[in-house]
């Protein structure tokens, strides 16, 4: 049944589509490992959607082609259900191919359109190589920009969350160089990924009145301007505003005292001003289970906070933990958007 029209919370969800990424990377391996624990974790029915040869490549255990997501819900208790898109090629794990590349590109358009259509309940992004894909005529920074564009969502109202268990952080800017952040950063792009963040903490996550919490950009949140004025003249303005509309949001506060732990009993979520202020303190607490959330989408899309770790594919080294987590992560926030609305 797709899931826009599903009024009643008991049903079943229909299953989620999940891209197998780069297929040289260690996405074909996290998919099927996680499909072995999908009792002991109890994840939700999912099929793969990539090419069937990169999980042969690294995986023993059973395969079956399907053609449709409804065969995926009879298939997922004796095999990994595979939509198959464009063959990949010769598939060496760790050695990543331009015809690689886009079978990732491919994977990802079938299966945001699933979720587009309903046949999917969301999808989970297994990790791209950002370089590859974009030497195939990927012209997006990131999976989470195209997903955002082929569901008609300006790219500055799709906010790329990641969560952990103890953290939850937004990087207000995401996939630019480091010494352009503060030239786009923005009072009307922070008011943007704040109100997406709330809305998205509401109905993915059923967090009624969320907390906000806003890092500064420079050293001790720029410390009366003395070490930089974006703080006075940008954040604390976006502030100001959202919290005069009632949003529940404070700082800037400097970035450096905001993740210990009791700092993170505080606030239900983090805006940060770049993207290594957010994710590395996500990354420290929370690599193995770190979800990356795309809010303010009609669709769920989830995937692991980590990227294809080329080093290791083809080792049986990779942990599932974060795929799993992005699994369960993607059927809770479908659920609870039953409950809270799109
Ligand atoms: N969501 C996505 O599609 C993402 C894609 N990437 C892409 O991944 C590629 C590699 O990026 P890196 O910065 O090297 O990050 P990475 O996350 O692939 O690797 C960083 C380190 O963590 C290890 N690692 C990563 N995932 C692991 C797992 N599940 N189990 C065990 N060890 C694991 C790797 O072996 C490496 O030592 C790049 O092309 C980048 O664009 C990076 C982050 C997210
Ligand atoms: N560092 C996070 C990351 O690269 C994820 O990007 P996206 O492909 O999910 O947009």
């Amino acid at each position: 049944m797709p899931l826009s029209t599903i009024t009643d919370p008991g049903t079943p969800l229909p299953p989620f589509a999940v891209s197998l990424g780069d297929p040289a990377g260690i996405g074909p391996e996290i998919v099927a490992k996680s499909w072995v624990m999908r009792e002991a974790r109890g994840l939700p029915p999912f099929f793969a959607v990539g090419d069937i040869a990169s999980l042969r490549a690294v995986w023993l255990g059973p395969v079956e082609p399907i053609a449709t997501p409804e065969e995926a819900a009879v298939v997922f208790d004796r095999a990994l259900p595979c939509l198959q898109v464009a063959d990949a090629g010769p598939v060496v794990p760790g050695t990543p191919s331009i015809d690689g590349a886009r079978t990732a590109f491919q994977a990802l358009e079938v299966a945001v359109g699933l979720a587009r259509s309903g046949s999917a309940a969301g999808i989970v992004t297994a990790p791209v190589g950002k370089e590859q894909l974009y030497g195939v005529g990927f012209t997006h920074p990131g999976q989470t920009e195209f997903v955002a564009e082929r569901c008609g969502v300006a790219p500055h109202n799709a906010v790329m969350m990641l969560a952990g268990p103890s953290l939850k952080v937004v990087p207000v800017t995401i996939h630019i160089p480091l010494g352009d952040v503060s030239s786009v950063l923005t009072v009307d792009l922070i008011r943007a990924r704040a109100i997406t963040t709330v809305k998205g903490l509401q109905r993915n996550f059923g967090v009624a009145r969320p907390r906000i919490v806003v890092a500064g950009l420079n050293p001790h949140a720029g410390e009366g301007g003395a070490l930089g004025r974006e703080e006075i003249d940008i954040i604390a303005p976006a502030i100001e505003s959202l919290r005069d509309e009632g949003m529940d949001i404070r700082g800037p506060l400097a970035a450096d005292g905001l993740f210990h732990s009791r700092a993170r009993e505080t606030y239900d979520a983090v805006l940060c001003m770049y993207h290594d202020q957010a994710l590395i303190p996500l990354k420290t607490l929370h690599f193995d289970e770190g979800v990356n959330i795309t809010l303010g989408l009609p669709i769920v899309r989830t995937s692991p906070d980590h990227g294809t770790a080329f080093g290791i594919a083809g080792t049986d080294r990779a942990n599932p933990g974060a795929m799993m987590a992005a699994l369960k992560m993607a059927a809770e926030a479908a659920r609870a958007r039953l409950t809270h609305g799109n």
